[in-house]
This record gives structure tokens, sequence and C-alpha cells, in this order.
């Protein structure tokens, strides 16, 4: 299968890094953004200023506002917009080829996975699931990142991580799409909880129980879900939990430092939060929890935050005072 021409969906900050990464790698790459002088501006001036700042382009990636046939499909716009980014291409473009969905997040509504809603809208494609810890401006900009690439034939999956990897980027095969993409999903949820820890200076303590209690929840989650519990041990699990869950530079992190100081998600979201897709996928994934019967008292906390304004002090004595229970 040839593995020469990448499309990437999507012209925000992670489809441009992932489009970065793919050239670098030494892919002819045609970037698909929604915005004409945004499509300009990479293709004359080779920035993309909006998402990537002064970051310089690579010249064997182009911009375009309408998908043309590539080898290989990447989409990496918003969880939200998925279906709606996938509806609106060709489905001839999709048809038999391998398509990476990058997004980490659940579909509010279906519950879906990001592969549930590629097996709705094309079901032909190929599915693979990009994840792993990966800041957008450190792709774009050549430093060290490694990620797992999750398919399900091992062979091609190899040969896609080949076709994608460069001195910089680093992608892993992988088998286990359903943990993949659980786990990306779910470490925004805890990204917000850990910012909202240190929001509320709840200290270094808390946040890093947070963090190995959120792993333990997420392990019953993927399991629950049909993924695999040692999936989590890898790059998409604890690799980006930690990154997600520590770093300023995250923008879940962020946001749950918001709510942490006090505000109301209407009021972080009226000064211009950046995407934070945990917000989105925290009343999924409590639905999906509650469904399933998984003990999930973190997921629930985030949602209750999120969903009533409850003020961090209320949710974490909740939290604290739960009957003790042993550590499985
Ligand atoms: N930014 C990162 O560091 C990073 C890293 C790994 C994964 N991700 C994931 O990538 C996904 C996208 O995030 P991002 O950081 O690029 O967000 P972003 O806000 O930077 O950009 C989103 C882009 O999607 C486009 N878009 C939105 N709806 C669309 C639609 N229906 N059709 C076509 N384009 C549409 C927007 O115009 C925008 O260009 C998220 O799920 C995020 O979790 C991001
Ligand atoms: O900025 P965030 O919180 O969306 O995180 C970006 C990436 O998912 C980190 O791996």
């Amino acid at each position: 299968m040839p593995l020469e021409t990448v499309s990437v969906i999507g012209g925000g900050s992670w489809g441009t890094a992932l489009a970065q990464a793919a050239a670098m790698a030494g892919r002819s790459v045609s970037l698909v953004a929604r915005d004409a002088a945004q499509v300009a501006e990479i293709n004359t001036h080779h920035t993309n200023q909006r998402y990537l700042g002064e970051q310089v382009l690579h010249p064997g990636l182009s911009a375009s506002l309408v998908a043309s046939a590539a080898d290989v499909i990447i989409l990496a716009v918003p969880a939200q917009a998925s279906r709606t980014a996938l509806g609106a291409l060709d489905p001839a473009l999709l048809a038999g080829k391998p398509v990476i969905l990058s997004a980490k997040g659940l579909e509010a509504g279906t519950l879906d996975r990001q592969s549930e809603i590629l097996a709705d809208m094309a079901p032909d494609a190929i599915p693979y699931v990009l994840s792993g810890p990966s800041f957008a401006a450190d792709v774009a900009a050549g430093r060290p990142t490694a990620v797992t690439l999750a398919g399900d034939d091992a062979t091609l999956t190899s040969a896609l991580a080949a076709a994608l990897a460069g001195p910089s980027f680093r992608p892993y095969a992988a088998d286990d799409r359903i943990g993949v993409e659980i786990a990306g999903a779910l470490k925004n949820v805890y990204a917000l909880a850990c910012g909202a820890v240190d929001g509320a200076n709840l200290g270094a303590s808390a946040r890093a129980a947070l963090l190995a209690r959120g792993y333990a929840e997420m392990a019953r989650m993927v399991t629950a879900m049909g993924g695999s519990a040692t999936t989590l041990t890898g790059l998409a699990g604890l690799g980006d939990l930690t990154l997600t869950c520590t770093s300023v530079q995250s923008r879940n992190y962020q946001f749950g430092m918001a709510l942490g100081r006090g505000q109301t998600v209407e009021q972080i979201i009226a000064s211009g939060a950046k995407l934070a897709e945990g917000v989105a996928t925290a009343p999924v994934a409590d639905a999906l929890a509650k469904s399933l019967e998984v003990d999930a008292p973190l997921i629930a906390a985030v949602h209750a935050v999120l969903s009533q304004n409850i003020d961090i002090a209320t949710i974490v004595a909740g939290l604290m005072s739960r009957p003790l229970k042993r550590e499985d």
C-alpha cells in the first residue's frame, strides 16, 4: 500500500503540527483548512500564525481549502467536529484508505469513540488512532516527541509508523485502539481536575494522589470498554496523563486552573479559553461509567464541577470523606 502522500484535515494547532511532522518525515503533505486567508498564509509565508505563531513550516507542506486524493488521511479537528468533518469529505477519498484519528475526546450524545464515528461515516476506511504526550508546538518545532499509533493490522501499522517517523517524531506501533482512544480522551478530564487542584492551591501531594487514582480509574474504564489496561503503561496512558496533568502548557490543565481559582465555565469560555476537550468529554465519560457500572468518582467529580459549578473545596471534601477502601 503506498504511503507517500498525506492529507491532514484540520488547520488548527494539531493538524498543522502533524502535517509538519509528516513533511519532516519526507511525505508530500496537504493541510486542509477552512479559512482562505490561513491557506494563503501557509502557502505564501509558511506560517500558521494563529495556531503556531512564528513557527516556520516545512516546504513539503502546502495548504488547501478542499481535500484531494491522498494515500493517508489524518483527521485533526476537535472530537466534537470529527463527524461533521468526515461527512464533508468525498467518500471516495476515505474508502480503503488508512485514516488516522488524532482527536482526544468522546462524542457528546452518541458517547462514541473516534473510531466508532469513523466506522459510521466511512465504514470502508482503515482506522488508526494516534495519541500520546505531544504538544503541537513541540512537534512543529521538531522537539523530540514519541506517540502511540494503534491499528488492527500489525504490518500495516508498522509501515504507517515508519512513514510518519522522523528524527524528532517517533511513533510506536500498537494494536489496542480502544485503550489508546479511551486514555487520550480521559487524560483531558483528569487534566481539568489536576489544574483545578493547583488553581485552588491544594498542594502537590493532592495532585499526585489525583494522578495515581485517575490512572486506576482510567484502567477500570479501559477494561470495561474492551481495551487493555496494559496500554496505560505506555505513551498514550501514563505518558500523556503525566504531561497533560502537570503542564501549564496544556489547555485542559489551564481550564482546570481557572475552575480552581473560582471561575465558572461560562466565565472561562467568555474570557477566550482555547479548546479544552475534557469539558465536552467529562459528561460523556460519566455517562459511560454509569452505564458500564464502573466506579469513577473522579470523572463524576469533574462532571459535577463543570455542570453544576460546585466549588472545588466542596468537591474535594466529598471525595475525601468517601468510605475507605482497598487500593485495588
Ligand atoms: N494542540 C495539541 O497540542 C494537540 C496535541 C494532541 C492532540 N490534540 C487533539 O487534536 C484535536 C484538535 O485540536 P487542536 O489543538 O488542533 O485544536 P485547535 O483549536 O487548535 O484547532 C481546531 C481546528 O479544527 C478546525 N475545525 C473545527 N471544526 C471543523 C470542521 N467541522 N471541519 C473542519 N475543520 C474544523 C478549526 O477551524 C481549527 O482549525 C483535539 O482533539 C486535541 O485534543 C491536540
Ligand atoms: O493542550 P491540551 O490539554 O489539549 O493537550 C494537548 C495534548 O493532548 C498533549 O498530549
